[in-house]
């Protein structure tokens, strides 16, 4: 496994502000906007980026430990909303249809035989999906290291296509736990902190649920300089590891990426371990109401545009706050500027 993924180089930094700061309006009135173009600039090395066919990856996968109770729904909902992806239905389809943005659903490793099926990559790592990581690693080293390098060959086969801005998103009851158990190994933020209600558990469930995650640390025993395949091979979704490889792929491709919820993070995290500079090629779609995305965030040093409640994944946040990114580099590239349009510059 081998990722190069250079810094973004930031020297043009200072010609694309100035670009901004002439176009026809109040010095820094577009806010956050500005913040985005400059950082697109910078990612394509050019004061005039463009975006060009945008995609959004959604991995599926099932967890053995879902079976005992960590998730307010049952396991067959992953595979349920898969057929719901199929026929377009899901939330995703309705924000990536909106937005202009192809979404690829892929199975990672789903506990159901769908069968060949138009429109479903078939990229399952086991038919059965993890085991329980409460008893056992989830899977094994080289399962891990074949979903980090499928995830990496779907992002590149996007790049190939032309897509230079993506997202990933995540399909899988039961995926919080694991992202929980991921972030608290590599953020160092408490168990507690990670922990939260997924689809909406209730006090008692949750209390539950955070003394299983705990059985789950003690029981793998991890050292404390475990390196980023042991902690997704002991705790991690399929869909995890994919999207892991999915990001950096993208990032080695010089993609601009859009961070989403809760789970997609925890991949985000695993990537950062082993390449930082990822961080740079990032946009924070959203703040999640899962508890523990904030501490992934702030650990990551990002900044996320809406904190809008939203807790669904399946890449939706990424989605919803992707016409903002697009209105940064439209305003980049379209705006008149002061001397373009005869408007005087300077206050009086
Ligand atoms: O993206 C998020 O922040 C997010 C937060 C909570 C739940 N989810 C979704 O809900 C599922 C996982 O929740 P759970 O309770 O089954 O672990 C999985 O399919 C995720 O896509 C996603
Ligand atoms: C219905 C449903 C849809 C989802 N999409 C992502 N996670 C989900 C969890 C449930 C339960």
């Amino acid at each position: 496994m081998h990722f190069s993924i250079p810094p973004v180089d930031f020297s043009l930094a200072q010609a694309l502000q100035e670009k901004i700061d002439n176009k026809t309006k109040p010095v820094g009135s577009l806010g956050r906007l500005e913040e985005i173009a400059v950082r697109i600039g910078c990612i394509q090395h050019t004061l005039s980026p463009q975006l060009r066919d945008p995609h959004m990856l959604i991995f599926a996968g099932d967890h053995g430990a879902a079976h005992a109770g960590i998730s307010a729904y049952p396991q067959d909902v992953s595979w349920q909303m898969l057929e719901n992806y199929l026929k377009g239905g899901a939330a995703a389809n309705v924000f990536s249809r909106l937005n202009g943005m192809t979404m690829l659903a892929i199975d990672a490793g789903v506990a159901h035989d769908f069968g060949p099926r138009e429109g479903l990559i078939d990229a399952k790592i086991d038919p059965a999906g993890t085991r329980n990581y409460l008893e056992e690693p989830a899977m094994t080293r080289a399962q891990c290291l074949a979903a980090i390098a499928k995830g990496a060959e779907i992002a590149r086969a996007v790049a190939d296509r032309g897509c230079n801005i993506m997202g990933v998103g995540e399909k899988g009851i039961g995926n919080t736990g694991s992202a929980s158990l991921i972030t608290h190994l590599l953020t160092g933020a408490s168990l507690d902190d990670c922990v939260g209600r997924g689809t909406g558990l209730d006090d008692t469930a949750l209390a539950h649920k955070k003394a299983l995650m705990k059985q789950a640390i003690q029981r793998a025993g991890l050292p404390a300089d475990a390196d980023v395949t042991e902690i997704l091979s002991e705790f991690g979704g399929f869909e995890i590891a994919m999207m892991t490889g999915a990001l950096l792929a993208g990032a080695e491709r010089g993609m601009v990426l859009l961070a989403d919820g809760f789970i997609a993070t925890s991949a985000l995290l695993a990537a950062h371990r082993i390449a930082p500079a990822i961080g740079d090629y990032c946009i924070f779609s959203h703040c999640s109401a899962e508890a523990g995305h904030r501490a992934q965030i702030r650990f990551l040093g990002g900044n996320p545009l809406l904190d809008i409640g939203m807790r669904l994944g399946e890449g939706t946040g990424a989605m919803v706050a992707f016409p903002i990114v697009r209105a940064a580099v439209a305003f980049l590239n379209e705006m008149a500027s002061f001397a373009s349009a005869g408007v005087s510059k300077h206050i009086r």
